[in-house]
């Protein structure tokens, strides 16, 4: 089993360069599926997410060529091959083989996604949307049957204002006819990336960004060549790092218009952020304060950054609260967080923490991606050695992320460790 280990108390300096967004590239990778003719993505995350994505378009007949970054997918010799079980339970993305197939051959059979577990993680809002446009959905035994005669445009209004159902419903409605509106559309920046490759393609689509989307179906989608925005989240790490550890870092590769919710909240902390036009620099930050946050949709707080944040919190002077309104028991970490000597508690969908705590080296698990992210913060700053299991969940969604943080200085490494069955059962 691969863990890291990280020995604490180094500060970071230096400049660290953010990958390609993974909640971008992870639907521009199956979009492919709908064009004509190979589509050339650039950017793409080293993550195992979108390794997984190569594997199963692949397995629909696909051509893929992953090579420093660039992803070329010829889709031509694609078939709707089922894809109930295997590749598609290892990531949350999955989902998006359902809208992008769909689309192009009218019927897809897809497993129902894995991806990290944050409580209920219903896709009732894309099924809808699907049902809307003219197709039959049944799910028999854990995989989703999709067929359709025909896919024929209509209005879609989404309960809830989910990404995932956006973008299924707009790689769905390209190729459909006449017109689809989305309307209680989500308004993430991954949207409008995704709406600009199907553009590009030659799909019709206005308002991505907005609420209210819409689509003029047309008959076919041509290849075309993409570079994928930066990654939000992983940029709101580093900017979580440098915070608790800097002594001046740059982020590097950024828009940071993406990111205003969360350097506004930083600066509230008491961290001096300055912004570059795609770079943000953070100097070392004497005293942090505790504030209060509430995650929100775009251009809220960004519930994937909440749990990084919180080990900053456990610098901070006083007591924070996080009020997590996306998914109301993503607190797993802060369990572990305690095991490091935090003084942080969970009450219902707000987890309370308490500082300013010296954390202590432990062994911890990674109970999901960004949690993962958090307990690395956690083991930096601890004292003494912190080794942490199930990076799976990290490497899903951060780029060579031991390489970057060493680059800044930091004391981490990736190492195959065998576990006994009695460390297993703990
Ligand atoms: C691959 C990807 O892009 N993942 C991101 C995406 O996940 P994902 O697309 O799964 O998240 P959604 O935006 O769909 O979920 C938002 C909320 O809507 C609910 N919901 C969603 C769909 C649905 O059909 N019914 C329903 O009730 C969810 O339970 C959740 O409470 O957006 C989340 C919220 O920003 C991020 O945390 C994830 O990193
Ligand atoms: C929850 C996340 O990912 P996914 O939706 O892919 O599980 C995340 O990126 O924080």
């Amino acid at each position: 089993m691969d863990v890291y280990k990280i020995i604490g108390g180094n500060r970071l300096k230096g400049t660290v360069k953010v990958s390609g967004a993974k909640n971008s590239a992870v639907a521009l990778i199956p979009a492919s599926i709908l064009a004509n003719s190979p589509v050339t993505i650039g950017g793409i995350p080293e993550i195992s997410d979108a390794f997984t994505l190569k594997i199963l378009l692949e397995e629909i007949g696909g051509e893929v060529v992953f090579e420093d970054g660039k992803m070329t997918i010829d889709p031509r010799n694609m078939t709707p091959i089922p894809l109930p079980n295997g590749n598609v339970k290892k990531l949350r993305a999955s989902y998006y083989l359902m809208g992008a197939m769909l689309g192009r051959f009218k019927k897809a059979v897809i497993g129902l996604p894995g991806g990290c577990f944050l409580g209920p993680r219903p896709i009732d809002q894309h099924i809808k949307g699907f049902e809307a446009l003219g197709a039959k959905v049944t799910n028999e035994h854990g995989a989703i049957y999709l067929r359709a005669e025909e896919l024929t445009g209509a209005k879609i209004y989404l309960d809830v204002a989910s990404v995932g159902a956006t973008i299924n419903i707009m790689l769905a409605a390209v190729r459909a006819k006449g017109k689809t509106i989305i309307e209680n559309a989500a308004k993430e920046p991954e949207i409008i990336d995704v709406a600009t490759l199907l553009t590009n393609m030659g799909a019709n689509i206005k308002g991505a960004g907005t609420s209210v989307i819409r689509i003029e179906g047309v008959e076919e989608l041509h290849g075309t060549k993409h570079v994928i925005i930066p990654d939000r989240i992983e940029a709101a790490t580093f900017m979580i790092y440098a915070a608790a550890l800097g002594d001046g870092v740059t982020v590097d590769n950024i828009i940071p218009l993406h990111l205003e919710a969360v350097t506004a909240k930083l600066r509230e902390m008491g961290v001096k952020v300055e912004e570059g036009e795609e770079s943000i620099f953070i100097p070392k930050t004497d005293i942090l304060q505790a504030v209060d946050v509430k995650t929100l949709v775009y251009p809220g707080f960004p519930t994937d950054v909440q749990q990084p944040l919180s080990v900053l919190m456990t610098q901070a002077i006083g007591a924070s609260k996080i009020t997590e309104t996306i998914y109301t028991s993503r607190f797993k970490h802060i369990d572990e967080l305690r095991r490091m000597n935090a003084n942080a508690r969970v009450e219902g969908n707000t987890a309370i923490i308490q500082g300013p705590t010296k954390l202590h080296g432990s062994k911890v698990t990674a109970t999901d991606l960004r949690a993962g992210a958090a307990l690395v913060l956690a083991g930096l700053l601890a004292e003494g050695e912190t080794e942490i299991h199930d990076i799976y969940h990290i490497e899903r969604g951060y780029s060579h992320f031991v390489e970057k943080l060493q680059s800044l200085g930091a004391n981490i490494r990736k190492e195959s460790i065998t576990v006994s069955t009695v460390e297993r059962a703990e």
